[in-house]
């Protein structure tokens, strides 16, 4: 099972390599912006999952909302331990 701390170094190490075919790499190319969009979108389908469709479907929307909020610190150029600071 993947943790939060496993996605973030195979990402970050997927930023500094750039390897073909990364969604990852495509969506740090698209830019802060397109990469904002797609937070708010998995916030809201995970808002939407938890008051509609159970535990399982949560999960997973938070599950894309987790990635996309790591694909957002790479491009912001943040680290887990800059966010941890505000925990
Ligand atoms: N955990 C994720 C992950 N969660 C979500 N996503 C992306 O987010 C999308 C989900 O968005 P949507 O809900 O809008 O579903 P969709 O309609 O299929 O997507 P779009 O049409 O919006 O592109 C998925 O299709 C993936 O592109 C992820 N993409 C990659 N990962 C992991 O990140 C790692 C690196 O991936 P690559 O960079 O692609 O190699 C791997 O371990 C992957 O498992």
């Amino acid at each position: 099972m993947k943790t939060f701390d496993a996605l973030w170094d195979e990402l970050a190490e997927k930023a500094r390599t750039r390897p073909a075919g990364s969604g990852t790499v495509d969506l740090l190319d698209a830019g802060v912006h397109a990469i904002g969009k797609k937070v708010v979108e998995e916030a809201a389908e995970s808002w939407m999952a938890a008051e509609h469709e159970g535990p399982e479907r949560t999960a997973e929307e938070i599950s894309q909302l987790l990635y996309h909020a790591q694909v957002l610190m790479l491009a912001a150029g943040i680290t887990p331990d800059d966010v941890y600071t505000h925990l």
